[in-house]
């Protein structure tokens, strides 16, 4: 039994479900003490805010992706296009975070910056899950999380299980188009980085869309998705541009330099491509 699905049996069991309470069915306890400042400046809180809402909506994401994912393997289209929807409509939300982020100064945050130590979102457990669900599989992130087996578990877990795109691939070839065999058994902690007869696929998918209806939607909610998934990377970068300068990150990196960087990434390419064969 999952930690979760213990959890609420317990809170049935031992509140009668008439009884219990707003909170207590929220855990709002544990959730609303949990913004501890380390310094005592007013924008910590923003900041500790922003970072804890975006890790929940995170948090959904993932769930929404696992089961999509899974949706995807089992030829149920039509509930994975419901839970792929609803991932990107939960991305414009942590993109609009970037709105309420941005009214920090240069010179607030400078005040409480140093506390941070070397603490950065480069160490969000979750963004790494999201993006090896999305299929950018980065071995270097394990390595952050070694010294901690649960979460190094989870992550590897994560890593080595084919992403949203290789689910998408073998529905293509059960739909009988023709790919590449390789790529259906391939090694799924590689990183994919594209195959012509995938290509080929996907456009003959955009030519006969009334013939593969159910992967040409298939299509434009994974574009969906990752185009929202590099509007935030963008927003970020500019935020933390505005905000720090061009100064390196508390994780290590350049900062904005390696943001810009990271933006060259592409998850789906061919259905980028696919736009200029049309
Ligand atoms: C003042 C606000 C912020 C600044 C100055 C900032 C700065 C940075 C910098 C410089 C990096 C590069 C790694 C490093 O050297 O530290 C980074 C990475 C990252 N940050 Fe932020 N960040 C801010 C807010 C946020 C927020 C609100 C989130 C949301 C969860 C976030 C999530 C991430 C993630 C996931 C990475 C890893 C990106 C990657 O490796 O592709 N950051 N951030
Ligand atoms: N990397 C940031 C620090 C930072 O943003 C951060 C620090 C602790 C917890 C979350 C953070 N957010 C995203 O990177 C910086 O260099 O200022």
């Amino acid at each position: 039994m999952k930690y979760e699905d213990s959890k609420a049996k317990e809170k049935v069991h031992t509140d009668f479900r008439e009884k219990m309470t707003y909170g207590e069915y929220l855990d709002l306890d544990q959730l609303l003490d949990a913004q501890n400042r380390l310094s005592d400046h007013h924008d910590e809180m923003l900041f500790i805010v922003i970072h804890q809402v975006s890790e929940l909506w995170m948090k959904l994401i993932l769930h929404e992706l696992r089961a999509s994912i899974e949706s995807i393997r089992g030829g149920d289209l039509q509930s994975a296009f419901k839970m792929l929807a609803r991932v990107s409509k939960i991305q414009t939300q942590i993109i609009h975070a970037w709105d309420v982020l941005s009214t920090l100064t240069p010179a607030e945050y400078i005040q409480f910056r140093d506390q941070l130590g070397q603490a950065s979102g480069f160490q969000s457990y979750q963004y790494r899950m999201i993006e090896f669900a999305l299929g950018y599989k980065t071995p270097h992130v394990l390595k952050i999380y070694e010294k901690n087996p649960e979460l190094h578990g989870k992550l590897q877990e994560a890593y080595e299980a084919p992403s949203i795109y290789d689910a998408a691939i073998e529905a293509l070839s059960k739909a009988g188009l023709d790919i590449n065999p390789a790529l259906v058994n391939r090694d799924f902690t590689e990183t994919y980085h594209g195959d012509e007869t995938v290509e080929a696929a996907w456009t003959n998918v955009y030519e006969n869309v009334e013939k593969y209806w159910d992967l040409y939607q298939l299509a434009e909610k994974l574009v969906d998705i990752e185009d929202w998934l590099q509007q935030w990377r963008f927003r970020h970068m500019k935020t933390v541009e505005r905000i720090i300068g061009h100064k390196t990150g508390t994780g290590g990196s350049s900062g904005v330099g390696y943001l810009k960087k990271v933006l060259d990434h592409r998850f789906f390419p061919e259905l980028w491509d696919v736009r200029t064969n049309l």
